[in-house]
């Protein structure tokens, strides 16, 4: 079983990220995690901190020379952005002078609608934001991210597994249906301001951030992760929270702002009749294979060794530069939402994070599958699993 926490506020010094389960073996380098870190800021649409800010990368255990050791993997993602937060979010009881004259750390109160802000509020006994948003943010999808690479590098190098993402739609503009980019196709989707396949439509959802930002609005979308090289098998059908599909909507709900998750054709497939909506089954010198792929490679809950496909749609940034209608906590008063510079968009960004889930899902899923405590081990029970197959 892959176990794994994070830890860390938006504006605090640094966040934290703990993983335990994996192998021994797994390659991990720092820059590597630089890089998978690097890819999260991109996107078009994001706000000025994306700029001004920098992930500091740290390996504090679990690795040596580049490999992990099968200890937990630690991982601290510094702030660079820190010192002007130091007093707002100093763990330490500060002067409240001190704290009184940092505009800083004025108390939000007019909590912002689509945020947790309100909510959070209400369940702490909290009348100021900053304890709750500073958590709720997304900036923690950082160390999702750099646990996510630790986890897609013991799927390549154990399973020959590649993940890769890109944008489905943002607003209302849409890639044409039926893309699904391979492993060769990253490069290019990473090299689109919006990762976007097709670069019509890249322009058009680029167009539609321009609009939104210019009308003070903001925009959500759609992502989608695929992931090839998968062994048949991966989940369960005997209970429902062994299920890979349950597991994989739940990583991927559990990212801020996702609001619905499709594997495979989704919601799609409901519409369509039954002689329409399944995968036949053919026999080629390959073995048994689906002729088409519309499951997205899950069934009854497993993996079914086509590749995987599923779909995150985000709500539109919450934070509404035209602020949303809001009540002032301390007075009572109608106001208008906290608002201060923030992502008019960040489908790209979210698509990044939604490959790391998919990792953790499946890494998990791998682990439980072939165990063993070195990726040579979890290579081997996977070669022998391959060639003992009845069906194949
Ligand atoms: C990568 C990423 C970046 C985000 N950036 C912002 C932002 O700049 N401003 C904002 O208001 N919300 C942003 N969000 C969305 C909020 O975190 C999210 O709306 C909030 O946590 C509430 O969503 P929930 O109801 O799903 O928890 C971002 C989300 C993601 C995944
Ligand atoms: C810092 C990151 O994203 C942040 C996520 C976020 C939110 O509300 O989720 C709000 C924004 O921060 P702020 O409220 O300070 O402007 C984003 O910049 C990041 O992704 O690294």
């Amino acid at each position: 079983m892959l176990r794994w926490l994070t830890a860390g506020e938006s504006h605090g010094p640094e966040l934290v990220a703990i993983l335990e389960g994996l192998p021994a073996g797994v390659a991990v380098t720092t820059a590597g995690l630089e890089h998978a870190l690097a890819r999260r800021r991109l996107g078009y649409g994001r706000g000025a901190r994306m700029k001004f800010e920098q992930d500091v990368v740290t390996v504090v255990g679990g690795v040596r020379h580049g490999q992990t050791l099968g200890s937990p993997v630690a991982i601290r993602v510094g702030n660079s952005e820190w010192p002007k937060w130091e007093t707002v979010m100093a763990a330490d009881p500060v002067d409240p002078d001190v704290l009184a004259a940092q505009a800083r750390n004025a108390p939000l109160s007019r909590p912002r609608p689509g945020h947790a802000d309100l909510s959070g509020m209400q369940k702490y006994g909290f009348d100021d934001a900053r304890p709750v948003l500073d958590r709720a943010s997304a900036r923690e999808t950082a160390a999702r991210v750099a646990l996510g690479q630790v986890a897609k590098n013991f799927l390549k190098q154990a399973l020959g597994v590649d993940i890769v993402s890109h944008v489905v739609s943002i607003g209302t503009a849409e890639a044409p249906d039926g893309v699904a980019p391979g492993p060769d196709d990253l490069a290019a989707i990473d090299e689109s301001p919006v990762r976007c396949m097709d670069s019509a439509a890249g322009d058009a959802m680029v167009e539609e951030i321009d609009t939104a930002r210019r009308e003070g609005d903001t925009l959500g979308g759609v992502v989608e992760v695929l992931a090839y090289g998968l062994p048949p098998g991966l989940g369960s059908y005997v209970h429902w929270d062994r299920r890979l599909d349950s597991r994989l909507a739940a990583a991927l709900m559990g990212i801020q702002a996702i609001k619905g998750v499709a594997v495979g054709d989704g919601f799609e497939t409901a519409r369509r009749r039954g002689s329409q909506a399944h995968d036949e089954i053919e026999n080629t010198t390959e073995g048994v294979r689906r002729i088409t792929n519309r499951a997205g490679g899950v069934e009854g809950g497993m993996t079914n060794g086509e590749p995987l496909r599923v779909r995150a749609a985000m709500k539109p940034i919450s934070t509404v530069p035209k602020a949303l209608s809001t009540v002032d906590v301390l007075t009572g008063e109608p106001a208008k939402a906290i608002n201060q510079r923030s992502d008019v968009c960040a489908v790209p960004a979210a698509g990044i994070v939604a490959e790391a889930m998919v990792a953790l899902v499946l890494a998990d899923a791998a682990v439980e599958k072939f165990g063993g405590d070195s990726v040579e081990e979890v290579a081997r029970n996977l070669s022998g699993y391959l060639s003992s197959m009845v069906i194949k």
